[in-house]
């Protein structure tokens, strides 16, 4: 006898109806060192809490009676058309998530009609990344000690088809996640940092207690840059340079003036602990720059009303770090491109529900803070 329904095959991927699905899904792939790695803000996690608390404060002022039968969702970047402005935030060590690693996140962006931002401290090399994304990666760059390693850094990434360079200013020291510190985080004996150092050489700077993260990053970042280096940074590469981590309309004045594109961002709450959250951070920040340069925003961003709400209110386009990170441990590439499918029609929805068939019909009049 035929039954009269087909049992599907399980497919958590396509059963899971939002982030927070594939979230839990990706956890439950992970060992204790990578999701605490992954997971963590600083201290007592409570910026970390209010980049989520702050998209759920604000309020939405829907209009009605607009033609929304065909919304379309697409915009660009520096040039670069999206899908959507939903965009990847660089984080380190994806070899941590999957065996494909990098290459996996950079074939959903490319897939997705996204943009992936590749670490420094990428378990990848520049140029396989470079090779998988086909034009759709911007690079981030930590400033290494060694200047003559930094230069030939950008210049790799430059030759590997980056179109900006994100470089990250809120990071001078790295914060204290205390779930690593209490078990001791340590990148696995199997990956390395391949743009910057091989694991024998991460590994001579390792002690035998606290995280190992700040042995690493002691020994390689630079924090002696100010805004007086910011030219010769210029001078090292022609990419367009956006500051990632700036979240005052003092600092965003000083990246404009000296030619640069604002990433506000608090590093995902792992930096400094009581930082205010991005999305409150947005609105002066847009205001103070008039217009001079795009703005990008992460941190918190699981739903397409945060998309909507971040543009509405002048960011040219979002990006994720966790949430990229949950999909690709949950299912590697397929897993990345199930985030940003899932977000984009969660986004496109908000947008018709919202009254805007255009993304630039979303104005600050629809948001109440
Ligand atoms: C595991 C992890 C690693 C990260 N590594 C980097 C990095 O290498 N460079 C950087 O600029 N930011 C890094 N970030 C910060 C992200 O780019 C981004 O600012 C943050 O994750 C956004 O918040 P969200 O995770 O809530 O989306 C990292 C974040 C996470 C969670
Ligand atoms: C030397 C490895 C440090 C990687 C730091 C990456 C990062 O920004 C993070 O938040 O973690």
């Amino acid at each position: 006898m035929t039954p009269d329904v087909q049992a599907s095959p399980n497919d958590p991927l396509r059963d899971a109806v939002n982030l927070a699905d594939l979230e839990a899904l990706g956890r439950a792939a992970l060992d204790r060192n990578a999701l605490e790695y992954y997971a963590s803000g600083a201290n007592d996690e409570n910026t970390l809490r209010e980049n989520r608390a702050a998209f759920t404060r604000a309020r939405l002022r829907p209009r009605v009676l607009v033609d929304v039968s065909g919304v379309d969702t697409g915009t660009s970047v520096l040039g670069l058309r999206l899908s959507s402005p939903i965009g990847i935030a660089p984080s380190a060590f994806h070899g941590l998530a999957h065996p494909d690693a990098e290459r996996a996140t950079a074939r959903a962006a490319l897939a997705g009609g996204s943009v992936m931002t590749l670490s420094t401290f990428s378990n990848t090399p520049i140029e396989t990344v470079g090779a998988d994304a086909q034009g759709r990666f911007w690079f981030q760059l930590y400033l290494l000690r060694d200047r003559d390693l930094s230069r030939s850094i950008l210049d790799r990434a430059h030759a590997a088809g980056a179109r900006a360079l994100v470089f990250t200013v809120d990071a001078p020291f790295l914060g204290r996640r205390e779930a690593n510190e209490r078990h001791r985080f340590a990148l696995p004996a199997h990956l390395s940092a391949p743009n910057v150092a091989s694991r024998a050489e991460l590994a001579q700077v390792e002690t035998d207690s606290g995280s190992q993260l700040a042995n690493y990053f002691q020994n390689l970042v630079d924090k002696t840059f100010t805004w007086h280096d910011l030219d010769w940074l210029r001078g090292q590469t022609p990419l367009p340079i956006i500051l990632k981590g700036v979240l005052t309309a003092e600092d965003a004045v000083l990246a404009a003036e000296h030619g640069c594109h604002v990433w506000v961002s608090n590093h995902g709450g792992r930096q400094l602990d009581t930082a205010i959250s991005s999305f409150e951070a947005l609105p002066e920040i847009v205001d103070a720059v008039a217009g001079r340069c795009e703005i990008y925003l992460d941190g918190g961003v699981t739903r397409g009303t945060d998309v909507l709400k971040a543009v509405a209110l002048g960011a040219r386009a979002v990006f994720l770090g966790r949430a990229a990170l949950w999909g690709l441990a949950a299912a590697g590439q397929p897993g990345v491109e199930r985030t940003l499918e899932l977000l984009q029609d969660e986004f496109r929805l908000a947008m018709a529900l919202c009254g805007a068939a255009r993304v630039g019909d979303l104005t600050p009049a629809l948001v109440r803070l």
